[in-house]
Protein backbone atom coordinates (compact mmCIF):
# COMPACT_ATOMS: atom_id res chain seq x y z
CA UNK A 1 0.00 0.00 0.00
CA UNK A 2 1.56 3.24 -1.02
CA UNK A 3 1.30 6.17 1.16
CA UNK A 4 -0.81 9.32 -0.59
CA UNK A 5 0.58 12.51 0.70
CA UNK A 6 3.57 14.54 0.32
CA UNK A 7 6.89 12.83 2.12
CA UNK A 8 9.81 14.66 3.16
CA UNK A 9 12.84 12.38 4.61
CA UNK A 10 16.35 13.63 5.02
CA UNK A 11 19.75 12.44 6.25
CA UNK A 12 23.01 13.76 7.69
CA UNK A 13 26.42 13.61 5.96
CA UNK A 14 29.72 12.24 8.11
CA UNK A 15 32.96 13.44 8.78
CA UNK A 16 35.41 10.55 9.73
CA UNK A 17 37.53 10.84 12.60
CA UNK A 18 39.88 8.01 11.78
CA UNK A 19 39.96 5.02 9.79
CA UNK A 20 38.88 6.04 6.18
CA UNK A 21 40.11 3.32 3.92
CA UNK A 22 41.28 1.06 6.86
CA UNK A 23 37.87 0.23 7.73
CA UNK A 24 37.23 -1.15 3.73
CA UNK A 25 39.85 -4.21 5.13
CA UNK A 26 38.30 -4.76 8.58
CA UNK A 27 39.82 -2.25 10.67
CA UNK A 28 37.92 0.07 12.97
CA UNK A 29 36.90 4.01 12.12
CA UNK A 30 35.09 7.01 14.30
CA UNK A 31 32.52 8.68 12.50
CA UNK A 32 29.96 11.15 13.29
CA UNK A 33 26.81 12.97 11.74
CA UNK A 34 27.41 15.81 10.56
CA UNK A 35 25.03 19.11 10.65
CA UNK A 36 24.90 19.29 7.00
CA UNK A 37 21.81 16.86 4.97
CA UNK A 38 20.49 15.51 2.47
CA UNK A 39 16.61 15.89 1.86
CA UNK A 40 14.17 13.82 -0.12
CA UNK A 41 10.35 15.02 -1.29
CA UNK A 42 8.74 12.45 -2.60
CA UNK A 43 4.79 13.16 -4.11
CA UNK A 44 2.31 10.95 -5.34
CA UNK A 45 1.54 11.57 -9.38
CA UNK A 46 -1.45 10.67 -11.43
CA UNK A 47 0.11 10.01 -14.75
CA UNK A 48 2.37 7.00 -14.32
CA UNK A 49 5.55 8.09 -14.72
CA UNK A 50 8.35 8.44 -12.40
CA UNK A 51 10.10 12.14 -12.18
CA UNK A 52 13.86 12.60 -10.25
CA UNK A 53 15.15 16.25 -9.82
CA UNK A 54 18.67 15.95 -8.49
CA UNK A 55 19.09 19.96 -8.66
CA UNK A 56 22.89 19.21 -7.09
CA UNK A 57 23.94 17.42 -10.22
CA UNK A 58 21.42 19.14 -12.30
CA UNK A 59 19.74 16.31 -13.35
CA UNK A 60 15.95 15.78 -14.06
CA UNK A 61 14.66 12.41 -15.59
CA UNK A 62 11.73 10.44 -16.24
CA UNK A 63 10.67 6.69 -16.93
CA UNK A 64 6.83 5.52 -17.58
CA UNK A 65 6.31 3.01 -15.08
CA UNK A 66 5.13 0.54 -18.19
CA UNK A 67 8.75 0.47 -19.02
CA UNK A 68 10.21 0.06 -15.78
CA UNK A 69 7.95 -2.48 -15.20
CA UNK A 70 9.57 -4.49 -17.94
CA UNK A 71 13.27 -5.05 -16.11
CA UNK A 72 11.08 -6.41 -13.04
CA UNK A 73 11.06 -10.12 -14.15
CA UNK A 74 14.49 -10.37 -14.81
CA UNK A 75 15.77 -7.92 -11.79
CA UNK A 76 14.05 -9.58 -8.98
CA UNK A 77 16.31 -12.45 -8.53
CA UNK A 78 19.07 -12.11 -11.01
CA UNK A 79 22.80 -12.05 -9.94
CA UNK A 80 23.36 -9.37 -12.38
CA UNK A 81 20.64 -6.87 -11.53
CA UNK A 82 23.31 -4.14 -12.13
CA UNK A 83 24.14 -5.44 -15.43
CA UNK A 84 20.49 -5.37 -16.67
CA UNK A 85 20.08 -1.24 -15.05
CA UNK A 86 22.98 -0.64 -17.29
CA UNK A 87 21.87 -1.78 -20.13
CA UNK A 88 18.22 0.18 -19.86
CA UNK A 89 20.00 3.22 -18.94
CA UNK A 90 22.75 2.59 -21.31
CA UNK A 91 25.82 3.54 -18.87
CA UNK A 92 29.03 1.73 -19.90
CA UNK A 93 30.91 -0.46 -17.65
CA UNK A 94 33.16 1.31 -15.19
CA UNK A 95 31.45 4.59 -15.59
CA UNK A 96 32.27 6.62 -12.52
CA UNK A 97 30.11 9.76 -13.78
CA UNK A 98 28.17 11.46 -11.13
CA UNK A 99 24.92 11.39 -13.03
CA UNK A 100 25.24 7.65 -14.17
CA UNK A 101 25.76 6.63 -10.51
CA UNK A 102 23.34 8.52 -8.76
CA UNK A 103 20.36 7.58 -11.63
CA UNK A 104 21.62 3.92 -10.98
CA UNK A 105 21.47 3.99 -7.33
CA UNK A 106 18.41 5.16 -7.02
CA UNK A 107 16.60 2.78 -10.08
CA UNK A 108 18.12 -0.11 -8.09
CA UNK A 109 16.58 1.31 -5.01
CA UNK A 110 13.18 2.22 -6.81
CA UNK A 111 12.97 -1.26 -8.15
CA UNK A 112 14.62 -3.40 -5.00
CA UNK A 113 12.17 -1.78 -2.58
CA UNK A 114 9.29 -1.12 -4.57
CA UNK A 115 8.95 -4.39 -6.41
CA UNK A 116 5.39 -5.38 -8.53
CA UNK A 117 3.47 -2.34 -7.52
CA UNK A 118 5.96 0.30 -9.09
CA UNK A 119 4.75 4.13 -7.76
CA UNK A 120 4.16 7.42 -10.09
CA UNK A 121 6.19 9.47 -7.99
CA UNK A 122 7.72 13.07 -8.38
CA UNK A 123 11.16 12.83 -6.17
CA UNK A 124 13.40 15.63 -5.13
CA UNK A 125 16.60 15.11 -3.63
CA UNK A 126 18.60 18.58 -2.70
CA UNK A 127 21.58 18.37 -0.45
CA UNK A 128 23.62 21.00 2.08
CA UNK A 129 26.16 18.20 1.32
CA UNK A 130 28.66 19.20 -1.14
CA UNK A 131 28.83 16.20 -3.58
CA UNK A 132 31.65 14.23 -3.99
CA UNK A 133 34.02 15.82 -0.90
CA UNK A 134 34.41 13.42 1.52
CA UNK A 135 31.48 14.19 4.08
CA UNK A 136 29.53 10.74 2.89
CA UNK A 137 26.95 12.79 0.31
CA UNK A 138 26.21 9.74 -1.46
CA UNK A 139 25.78 7.76 1.97
CA UNK A 140 23.18 10.36 3.14
CA UNK A 141 21.22 10.15 -0.94
CA UNK A 142 21.23 6.58 -0.63
CA UNK A 143 19.68 6.52 3.05
CA UNK A 144 17.20 9.32 1.86
CA UNK A 145 16.44 6.99 -1.06
CA UNK A 146 15.92 4.02 0.89
CA UNK A 147 13.71 5.68 3.87
CA UNK A 148 11.67 7.48 1.52
CA UNK A 149 10.59 4.63 -0.44
CA UNK A 150 10.45 1.95 1.79
CA UNK A 151 7.96 4.68 3.64
CA UNK A 152 6.06 5.08 0.45
CA UNK A 153 5.84 1.80 -0.40
CA UNK A 154 4.15 1.11 3.09
CA UNK A 155 7.36 -1.14 3.96
CA UNK A 156 8.02 0.35 7.13
CA UNK A 157 5.92 2.28 9.52
CA UNK A 158 4.74 6.07 8.40
CA UNK A 159 6.10 7.80 11.68
CA UNK A 160 3.62 9.79 13.12
CA UNK A 161 4.68 13.69 12.47
CA UNK A 162 3.18 16.60 14.35
CA UNK A 163 3.96 20.13 14.09
CA UNK A 164 6.87 20.41 16.17
CA UNK A 165 8.88 17.19 16.16
CA UNK A 166 10.80 15.12 14.13
CA UNK A 167 10.11 11.47 14.26
CA UNK A 168 12.08 8.77 13.77
CA UNK A 169 11.65 4.45 13.06
CA UNK A 170 12.07 1.63 15.18
CA UNK A 171 15.77 -0.33 15.31
CA UNK A 172 14.71 -2.89 12.85
CA UNK A 173 13.24 -0.05 10.83
CA UNK A 174 16.45 1.07 10.89
CA UNK A 175 18.30 -1.78 10.39
CA UNK A 176 16.34 -2.57 7.05
CA UNK A 177 17.17 1.42 6.06
CA UNK A 178 20.82 1.08 6.42
CA UNK A 179 20.52 -2.44 4.48
CA UNK A 180 19.25 -1.34 1.70
CA UNK A 181 21.55 2.63 1.46
CA UNK A 182 24.54 -0.07 2.30
CA UNK A 183 23.13 -1.89 -1.55
CA UNK A 184 23.07 2.02 -3.10
CA UNK A 185 26.31 2.72 -1.65
CA UNK A 186 27.51 -0.46 -3.24
CA UNK A 187 26.12 0.50 -6.60
CA UNK A 188 27.94 4.19 -6.33
CA UNK A 189 30.93 2.67 -4.43
CA UNK A 190 31.83 -0.30 -5.49
CA UNK A 191 33.13 -2.12 -2.45
CA UNK A 192 32.02 0.52 0.25
CA UNK A 193 32.48 -0.63 4.18
CA UNK A 194 29.29 0.43 5.19
CA UNK A 195 30.36 2.88 8.07
CA UNK A 196 29.07 6.28 5.89
CA UNK A 197 25.19 4.58 5.74
CA UNK A 198 25.63 3.46 8.99
CA UNK A 199 25.88 7.39 10.19
CA UNK A 200 23.54 8.70 7.64
CA UNK A 201 20.79 6.08 9.41
CA UNK A 202 21.27 6.16 12.99
CA UNK A 203 23.43 9.79 12.98
CA UNK A 204 25.44 10.36 16.03
CA UNK A 205 28.83 9.24 17.34
CA UNK A 206 30.07 5.67 16.37
CA UNK A 207 32.38 3.10 16.05
CA UNK A 208 32.47 0.64 12.91
CA UNK A 209 34.54 -2.52 12.49
CA UNK A 210 33.43 -5.19 9.75
CA UNK A 211 29.58 -3.98 10.10
CA UNK A 212 29.54 -4.16 13.50
CA UNK A 213 27.77 -0.41 14.62
CA UNK A 214 28.67 0.76 18.14
CA UNK A 215 27.37 3.89 19.37
CA UNK A 216 29.51 6.01 21.59
CA UNK A 217 27.53 7.06 24.32
CA UNK A 218 29.05 9.65 25.43
CA UNK A 219 31.76 11.93 23.19
CA UNK A 220 32.84 15.48 24.34
CA UNK A 221 31.70 18.17 22.26
CA UNK A 222 34.44 18.68 19.66
CA UNK A 223 34.64 21.89 17.51
CA UNK A 224 36.07 21.47 14.26
CA UNK A 225 36.70 23.32 10.96
CA UNK A 226 35.82 21.34 7.50
CA UNK A 227 37.80 22.82 4.67
CA UNK A 228 36.48 21.76 1.43
CA UNK A 229 39.39 22.13 -0.98
CA UNK A 230 36.93 21.56 -4.03
CA UNK A 231 39.34 18.99 -5.84
CA UNK A 232 36.88 16.67 -7.28
CA UNK A 233 37.32 13.05 -6.85
CA UNK A 234 35.76 9.44 -6.66
CA UNK A 235 35.75 7.34 -3.51
CA UNK A 236 35.10 4.51 -5.91
CA UNK A 237 38.62 5.06 -7.33
CA UNK A 238 40.59 5.73 -4.82
CA UNK A 239 38.82 2.55 -2.87
CA UNK A 240 39.92 0.77 -5.48
CA UNK A 241 43.91 2.46 -5.58
CA UNK A 242 44.20 1.60 -2.30
CA UNK A 243 43.14 -2.26 -3.04
CA UNK A 244 45.74 -2.37 -5.27
CA UNK A 245 48.77 -0.79 -3.35
CA UNK A 246 47.71 -3.40 -0.51
CA UNK A 247 47.47 -6.54 -3.21
CA UNK A 248 51.10 -4.91 -4.67
CA UNK A 249 52.79 -4.63 -0.83
CA UNK A 250 50.70 -6.48 1.38
CA UNK A 251 53.76 -6.69 4.01
CA UNK A 252 54.38 -3.15 3.54
CA UNK A 253 50.69 -1.76 3.68
CA UNK A 254 48.93 -4.27 5.86
CA UNK A 255 50.79 -2.92 9.06
CA UNK A 256 50.17 0.67 8.16
CA UNK A 257 46.28 -0.20 8.19
CA UNK A 258 46.74 -1.60 11.80
CA UNK A 259 48.52 1.89 12.80
CA UNK A 260 45.13 3.43 11.46
CA UNK A 261 43.45 0.93 13.51
CA UNK A 262 45.69 1.85 16.21
CA UNK A 263 45.21 5.63 16.13
CA UNK A 264 41.09 4.76 16.48
CA UNK A 265 41.63 2.81 19.36
CA UNK A 266 44.05 5.53 20.99
CA UNK A 267 41.18 8.31 19.93
CA UNK A 268 38.32 6.29 21.34
CA UNK A 269 40.52 5.97 24.48
CA UNK A 270 40.86 9.55 24.77
CA UNK A 271 37.57 10.62 23.73
CA UNK A 272 36.44 8.76 26.71
CA UNK A 273 38.98 10.03 29.34
CA UNK A 274 37.81 13.78 28.26
CA UNK A 275 34.19 12.81 29.21
CA UNK A 276 35.16 12.17 32.14
CA UNK A 277 37.14 15.47 32.72
CA UNK A 278 38.87 17.84 29.89
CA UNK A 279 42.68 19.14 30.56
CA UNK A 280 44.20 20.41 27.40
CA UNK A 281 46.68 17.46 27.52
CA UNK A 282 43.87 15.24 25.94
CA UNK A 283 43.57 17.90 22.92
CA UNK A 284 48.08 17.66 22.35
CA UNK A 285 46.95 13.58 22.10
CA UNK A 286 43.83 14.15 19.58
CA UNK A 287 46.37 16.72 17.74
CA UNK A 288 49.26 14.43 17.50
CA UNK A 289 46.95 11.30 16.09
CA UNK A 290 45.89 13.36 13.64
CA UNK A 291 49.08 14.06 12.17
CA UNK A 292 50.34 10.73 12.26
CA UNK A 293 46.98 9.55 10.48
CA UNK A 294 47.59 12.23 7.81
CA UNK A 295 51.22 10.71 7.26
CA UNK A 296 49.59 7.30 6.67
CA UNK A 297 46.94 8.30 4.45
CA UNK A 298 49.29 9.95 2.40
CA UNK A 299 51.28 6.67 2.45
CA UNK A 300 48.44 4.49 1.38
CA UNK A 301 48.04 7.16 -1.33
CA UNK A 302 45.19 9.19 -0.77
CA UNK A 303 46.60 12.49 -0.22
CA UNK A 304 46.91 15.66 -2.56
CA UNK A 305 49.12 18.96 -2.62
CA UNK A 306 45.77 20.79 -1.69
CA UNK A 307 44.97 18.79 1.32
CA UNK A 308 48.94 19.44 2.00
CA UNK A 309 48.39 22.64 1.68
CA UNK A 310 45.40 22.85 4.33
CA UNK A 311 48.12 20.80 6.86
CA UNK A 312 50.50 23.66 6.54
CA UNK A 313 48.21 26.70 6.99
CA UNK A 314 46.65 25.32 9.76
CA UNK A 315 50.28 24.19 11.24
CA UNK A 316 51.49 27.65 11.07
CA UNK A 317 48.86 28.92 13.36
CA UNK A 318 49.27 26.27 15.97
CA UNK A 319 46.83 23.88 14.32
CA UNK A 320 46.55 20.43 13.30
CA UNK A 321 44.53 18.88 10.10
CA UNK A 322 43.75 15.13 8.13
CA UNK A 323 41.79 14.63 5.07
CA UNK A 324 38.49 12.99 5.79
CA UNK A 325 36.47 10.89 3.76
CA UNK A 326 38.26 8.72 0.75
CA UNK A 327 40.48 11.78 -0.07
CA UNK A 328 42.90 12.85 -2.99
CA UNK A 329 41.18 15.88 -2.64
CA UNK A 330 37.65 16.97 -1.46
CA UNK A 331 37.51 17.86 2.65
CA UNK A 332 40.08 17.96 5.93
CA UNK A 333 38.84 18.58 9.11
CA UNK A 334 41.01 21.27 11.68
CA UNK A 335 40.42 20.38 15.25
CA UNK A 336 39.74 23.82 17.72
CA UNK A 337 40.34 23.57 20.90
CA UNK A 338 38.48 25.21 23.55
CA UNK A 339 41.26 27.49 24.26
CA UNK A 340 42.16 28.25 20.59
CA UNK A 341 41.86 31.80 20.47
CA UNK A 342 38.42 32.97 17.98
CA UNK A 343 40.64 35.69 16.30
CA UNK A 344 43.38 32.36 14.45
CA UNK A 345 40.49 30.64 13.31
CA UNK A 346 39.32 33.98 11.52
CA UNK A 347 42.88 34.48 10.19
CA UNK A 348 43.02 30.48 9.34
CA UNK A 349 39.63 30.69 7.98
CA UNK A 350 40.55 33.66 5.63
CA UNK A 351 44.44 32.11 4.42
CA UNK A 352 42.20 28.85 3.10
CA UNK A 353 39.28 31.04 1.48
CA UNK A 354 42.17 32.91 -0.20
CA UNK A 355 43.60 29.86 -1.59
CA UNK A 356 39.79 29.18 -3.08
CA UNK A 357 38.98 26.53 -0.15
CA UNK A 358 35.63 26.63 1.72
CA UNK A 359 35.10 26.53 5.38
CA UNK A 360 32.49 25.98 8.09
CA UNK A 361 32.73 25.95 11.79
CA UNK A 362 30.48 22.75 12.39
CA UNK A 363 29.64 21.11 15.18
CA UNK A 364 29.39 16.74 15.17
CA UNK A 365 27.05 14.14 16.19
CA UNK A 366 23.75 15.26 13.96
CA UNK A 367 20.52 13.01 13.99
CA UNK A 368 20.12 10.28 11.95
CA UNK A 369 17.54 9.64 8.78
CA UNK A 370 13.99 11.10 10.35
CA UNK A 371 10.73 12.39 8.75
CA UNK A 372 9.71 15.94 8.62
CA UNK A 373 6.48 17.91 7.95
CA UNK A 374 6.79 20.41 5.84
CA UNK A 375 6.06 22.57 8.07
CA UNK A 376 9.09 21.85 10.83
CA UNK A 377 11.52 22.59 7.83
CA UNK A 378 13.75 25.00 8.58
CA UNK A 379 13.64 28.35 6.23
CA UNK A 380 16.71 27.58 4.02
CA UNK A 381 15.49 24.12 2.77
CA UNK A 382 11.73 25.38 2.21
CA UNK A 383 13.25 27.87 0.02
CA UNK A 384 15.09 25.15 -1.96
CA UNK A 385 12.05 23.12 -2.24
CA UNK A 386 10.15 25.90 -2.92
CA UNK A 387 10.93 26.32 -7.01
CA UNK A 388 11.72 22.47 -7.50
N1 LIG B 1 22.55 15.29 -3.70
C1 LIG B 1 22.87 14.37 -4.61
N2 LIG B 1 22.18 14.28 -5.77
C2 LIG B 1 22.51 13.34 -6.68
N3 LIG B 1 23.53 12.46 -6.56
C3 LIG B 1 24.26 12.52 -5.45
C4 LIG B 1 23.97 13.47 -4.42
N4 LIG B 1 24.87 13.29 -3.44
C5 LIG B 1 25.68 12.28 -3.84
N5 LIG B 1 25.32 11.81 -5.03
C6 LIG B 1 25.96 10.68 -5.79
O1 LIG B 1 27.08 10.27 -5.03
C7 LIG B 1 28.30 10.44 -5.77
C8 LIG B 1 29.40 10.96 -4.86
O2 LIG B 1 29.78 9.92 -4.04
P1 LIG B 1 31.23 9.74 -3.47
O3 LIG B 1 31.15 8.58 -2.57
O4 LIG B 1 32.23 9.73 -4.57
O5 LIG B 1 31.48 11.07 -2.61
P2 LIG B 1 31.02 11.41 -1.12
O6 LIG B 1 30.04 10.39 -0.67
O7 LIG B 1 30.58 12.82 -1.10
O8 LIG B 1 32.38 11.29 -0.32
P3 LIG B 1 32.89 10.10 0.70
O9 LIG B 1 32.35 8.82 0.16
O10 LIG B 1 34.38 10.16 0.62
O11 LIG B 1 32.37 10.50 2.01
C9 LIG B 1 27.97 11.46 -6.86
O12 LIG B 1 28.79 11.23 -7.99
C10 LIG B 1 26.51 11.14 -7.15
O13 LIG B 1 26.42 10.04 -8.03
C1 LIG C 1 37.16 5.72 2.09
C2 LIG C 1 36.03 5.17 2.94
O1 LIG C 1 36.62 4.48 4.05
C3 LIG C 1 35.19 6.26 3.55
C4 LIG C 1 34.50 7.13 2.55
O2 LIG C 1 33.73 8.07 3.25
C5 LIG C 1 35.23 4.20 2.10
C6 LIG C 1 34.30 3.34 2.90
O3 LIG C 1 34.45 3.18 4.12
O4 LIG C 1 33.38 2.77 2.27
MG1 LIG D 1 30.49 8.31 -0.64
Amino acid sequence: MTIERELFVSAPGKVILHGEHAVVHGKMALAVGLNLRTFIRMRPRKDDTVLINLPNIGTKLRWDIAQLQTLLPSFQDDPQKLEILKNFAGIIEGCKDTESLAVLAFLYLYLSICGRDLPSVDIVVWSQLPTGAGLGSSAAYCVCLAAALLTYCGRIDDPMCDETTILRWSQTELDLINQLAFQGEKVIHGNPSGVDNAVGTWGGALQYQSGSITPMERIPVLHILLTNTKVPRSTKVLVAGVKEKLLKFPDIMEPVLSSIHAVSQECQRVLKEMTAGLSMDHYTVLEELIDINQHHLNVIGVGHSSLETICQVTKSHGLHSKLTGAGGGGCAITLLRTDTDHAVVETVKQELTNYGFQCWETSIGALGVSVHLPSSLTEDVREAFSNL
